[in-house]
């Protein structure tokens, strides 16, 4: 089945009429179709392939230039025809394009429509132009017919194509079947010969099964019987049971008492390895302190008769010590009355010069030393030399000034302390002790008195001295049968107004002055801390918060300068539980503020005011030193507040000893002089005989 239509040959007009050339173009069949137009020829490759046309020409049914001949036809029974060689890349020598096949009926061509040129007139013989156009409208309408033809063609043609198709893929379907029809033949021959045989082991096992039934019957027989026995053990396994179940959980039980008894005896072996080591440990002290006790009883009686013997000893010894103890009580009354006798002898007021040394940076400024001041050997007179203010004969002016003691540059504390020591000692016998230190600002009072700031050992001042002797003695005084109470205060002096260096800055109330009774001339002053203290650290902790709270200033000549006095005060009473004699005595440390002149200018208001204070008070203290010596009626006490506060420690019934500190600088010749003429004033002063009070 070819199937390929014949290309319609259409023959040119002048070639039927015998030579007469038409002079019309040669017409061919055009046929659109969706906008293509069939039957034009495609362009054709060199090997004579057609090359397609662009996408959008492109023929829908692109079956038409494929061959059906490539595929091999099926035929009904399924038996594959010969394929038809391919035509596929044949040339197309007609002016349209490959025809598919047409059915029969589609391939006769259709009647032509009865229009216009059937019922047309017959054109005359002549009329030749008529008849052509007539035959050229009949050849349009054949080539419109020969378009539709073409259309269906290809319908037709991609029916054939899907038919095609679906028919291969059925005759692999059909091959792939048979060939399972096949298999299953042989499966079934295979399955026919093993049900034979199964067939045969039937009835050789119906046969074995009747014998079997025949045995069956017989075992049910036995099992019967053998179920009924079995129902007694199941009853006697059931009783077992129970019994094993019991005696398991005795078994537990057993073992749990069983564990805690390995665990108690176990812990109880250790005790008991740990008490017979005890033991054998206790049994060797034992033999040991047996004999050590053995020893010791034996010491102990010898030593028994040692005592004895002792005791005999010490009770010859304690009536030697009475006695002693007596003699000593006379020797100290004595010494005591010796001592004051002496003190009486020296005189009640008391003057010691001391004369400090060149500082550090003074050295450097000093180099010649200090040559403006010499001493005499026995310690006693100290020679001023004013250097600058020479003579007509070149003989510099000096100044002598006696004192009770002249202590050179060199002097140490403990040198100066040796010198007051006795007079502190008063003030345990019951006198009123007053030591007082004076001398220009920088000319080392507050060094004598309490020491350099963090001062050692070697450089304590008069004042921690005298409270470590007092505390020493007193306490060294116990065995003769003497309690002593002490009572310390510190105040301090400043622009005639009293502070209490110990105080805690909490009283309102200013301190005061006011006689004690209007008997006795002992003072006492008002809204101050009094401290008891038992020991000199205590004392020692008092004199640091004082030295803090102390009001202090610098100046020209010193950078720790006091522009203060200040009083330390300690009160002391003591009483002998022996002879039941009591004595009240007290020792007043006074550190006076730096006499210095006023100077003409360079001073502000207050510090000037600061300065006519001081030295108002401290010509105040002179003038009662003068008023008590000349034994005048009235004693300016009241002046100032310095003299007022020392009234009961100066005359009457004092020991006084005044330092003249003087400052080895040349520059301050002048100062040391006014300083060495007012304490040699105060020398020459006797202020009567000191009694010390005894009840
Ligand atoms: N004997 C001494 N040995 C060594 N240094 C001394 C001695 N005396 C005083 N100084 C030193 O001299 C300086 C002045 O002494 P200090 O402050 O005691 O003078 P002051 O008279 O108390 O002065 P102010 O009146 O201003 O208080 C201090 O640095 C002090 O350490």
């Amino acid at each position: 089945m070819s199937g390929i239509p014949k290309p319609i040959q259409r023959k040119v007009l002048g070639d039927r009429n015998d030579g007469v050339k038409s002079r019309l173009p040669m017409l061919k069949p055009t046929i659109v179709k969706n906008g293509t137009v069939l039957g034009k020829k495609r362009p054709m490759q060199n090997d004579g392939q057609i090359t397609e046309l662009p996408k959008q020409k492109k023929l829908k049914s692109e079956g038409v230039v494929k061959s059906t001949a490539t595929r091999p036809a099926i035929s009904s029974n399924g038996v594959k025809s010969k394929p038809v060689k391919p035509t596929a890349t044949k040339k197309v020598s007609a002016p349209g394009p490959r025809r598919p096949v047409q059915s029969a009926a589609a391939a006769k061509p259709k009647k032509a429509p009865t229009g216009s040129s059937v019922n047309k007139p017959a054109r005359a013989g002549w009329d030749l132009r008529g008849q052509i156009a007539d035959l050229e409208e009949r050849l349009k309408q054949k080539d419109e017919q020969l378009a539709a033809i073409l259309v269906k063609c290809e319908e037709n043609l991609q029916q054939k194509e899907t038919i095609n198709e679906k028919a291969v893929s059925l005759e692999a379907e059909v091959k792939k079947t048979a060939e399972e029809l096949s298999n299953t033949i042989q499966q079934r021959n295979q399955h026919m010969s093993t049900i034979e045989l199964l067939q045969k082991e039937a009835v050789a096992m119906e046969m074995d099964l009747s014998k079997t039934k025949v045995c069956n019957k017989e075992m049910e027989k036995t099992i019967a019987e053998q179920k009924g026995t079995i129902g007694q053990y199941s009853c006697k396994i059931e009783l077992l049971e129970k019994e094993a179940v019991a005696l398991e959980m005795d078994l537990s039980k057993t073992k749990v008492r069983n564990n805690e008894m390995e665990k108690t005896i176990e812990g109880q072996k250790g005790t008991i390895g740990h008490l017979t080591t005890a033991q054998e440990t206790l049994t060797a002290e034992l033999s040991v302190t047996k004999l050590t006790l053995e020893r010791k009883e034996s010491t102990l009686c010898e030593r028994d008769r040692e005592i004895v013997e002792l005791k005999s000893t010490i009770e010859e010894m304690e009536n030697t010590i009475a006695e002693k103890n007596q003699k000593l009580l006379e020797a100290e009354e004595t010494r005591r009355y010796l001592h004051n006798a002496v003190q009486e002898l020296k005189g009640n007021i008391r003057v010691y010069c001391r004369v400090r040394p060149l500082l550090e940076e003074e050295r450097k400024e000093q180099e010649e030393g200090i040559d403006f001041i010499s001493f005499t050997e026995d310690e006693k007179v100290l020679e001023l030399i004013n250097l600058k203010d020479r003579s007509v004969n070149k003989t510099s002016k000096k100044f002598d000034f006696s004192f009770d003691h002249v202590f050179g540059p060199a002097s140490s504390q403990e040198d100066v302390f040796s010198e007051i020591s006795q007079l502190v000692q008063s003030a345990l016998d019951g006198y009123n002790v007053c030591i007082f230190a004076y001398g220009q600002t920088g000319s080392g009072k507050t060094f004598t008195m309490e020491g350099p700031i963090d001062s050692s050992v070697d450089h304590e001042g008069m004042i921690p001295r005298a409270v470590s002797q007092i505390f020493l003695t007193a306490s060294s005084w116990k065995d003769k049968g003497w309690e002593f109470e002490m009572e310390a205060t510190f105040l301090e002096i400043y622009n005639e107004t009293i502070n209490d260096l110990l105080g805690h800055g909490t009283s309102r109330k200013k301190p005061e002055i006011r006689m004690v009774d209007n008997k006795s001339k002992e003072v006492e002053v008002t809204n101050i801390v009094k401290h008891i203290v038992t020991s000199e650290g205590q004392v020692a902790h008092l004199l640091e918060r004082a030295a803090k709270n102390r009001a202090v200033a610098s100046t020209a000549y010193n950078e720790r300068s006091s522009r203060s006095h200040s009083i330390f005060r300690l009160k002391i009473s003591g009483k002998n539980e022996v002879t039941g004699e009591s004595r009240q005595g007290t020792l007043n440390l006074v550190d006076l503020a730096g006499s210095e002149r006023l100077p003409e200018s360079g001073y502000s208001n207050d510090r000037f005011k600061e300065m006519k204070n001081i030295n108002q008070s401290l010509s105040n203290l002179g003038k009662v030193i003068m008023a008590l010596s000349n034994k005048e009626s009235h004693i300016p006490y009241r002046n100032c507040k310095l003299t007022h506060l020392l009234q009961d420690s100066l005359g009457g019934n004092s020991k006084t000893l005044m330092f003249v500190n003087i400052s080895p600088k040349e520059e301050c010749f002048q100062e040391t002089l006014c300083s060495l003429r007012f304490a040699v004033k105060v020398n020459n002063c006797n202020i009567g005989t000191a009694q010390k009070k005894t009840k």
